[in-house]
């Protein structure tokens, strides 16, 4: 089965024109105003606009209050809502239940047995998964939720069973994503940092980059 490519952090119509022409599966917002990749609603509405179907469009938060995620859908409609800050398990339910949005939870892991937990604290609530790498330490000049560039261990993913679909996330870029779906089977990868040519400017030659070697990978795996 073919790999699912999400394409996170959009800002621009080179960008998105970029990964939708690519065949990404899924885009990515990022709601979330400190960061370099924060884009408004109404500005997401018109990426959005610009392409009718493709890829599934995600919307990411960070500890979103209600009112936040309803009026960013009211402006933009969104498939997904990527949860990236420190929601626990039943803030992931309620959002779920009060939006009836699928959700997808973001968690950072680096050992075997931050995975195990994730799994048994999301893997009833939340629709999708995604695993990724810590953010640095608090006070860390730049460092954000999500979107470091930072790498785990992947092997940390091996033989564990996750009871929805999931994405593996954290420091990938062209160079390293068909290594990373061999290495742990992923039948997800997300990027932001690896297909920017500065923090927060996508570059769409990288996006294509990306995009034709995560499916060919999927390809090689599968045959
Ligand atoms: O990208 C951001 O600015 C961001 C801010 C706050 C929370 C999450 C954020 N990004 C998440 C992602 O882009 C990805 O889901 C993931 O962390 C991988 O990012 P990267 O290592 O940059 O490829």
């Amino acid at each position: 089965m073919s790999v699912t490519v999400k394409i996170c952090g959009l800002t621009d119509a080179p960008g998105f024109d970029a990964a939708v022409a690519a065949g990404a599966d899924m885009v990515g917002f990022v709601f979330y105003p400190p960061s370099p990749r924060a884009i408004t609603a109404d500005a997401a509405a018109a990426l959005s606009a610009r392409h009718a179907g493709g890829p599934l469009r995600v919307g990411l938060f960070v500890d979103a209050d209600d009112d936040t995620i309803a009026a960013t859908l009211a402006a933009v409609p969104l498939d997904l809502l990527q949860l990236h800050g420190a929601e626990p398990p039943d803030r992931v339910a309620a959002i779920r239940r009060r939006f009836g949005v699928p959700v997808m939870k973001a968690v950072g892991v680096a050992t075997r047995a931050e995975v195990a937990r994730a799994i048994a604290d999301y893997g009833a609530v939340a629709d999708r998964m995604l695993f990724d790498a810590k953010p640095p330490p608090a006070g860390t000049p730049g460092a954000l939720p999500g979107g470091n560039a930072a790498v785990f261990d992947w092997s940390v993913m091996h033989g564990m069973s996750v009871p929805v679909p999931w994405l593996l996330a954290g420091g990938l870029t062209p160079d390293n994503v068909a290594r990373a779906i061999a290495t742990v089977s992923a039948p997800g990868v997300d990027v932001s940092s690896g297909v920017e040519r500065a923090r927060g400017v996508k570059d769409p030659a990288l996006i294509r980059a990306f995009v034709a070697a995560a499916k060919a990978a999927s390809r090689e795996g599968s045959a």
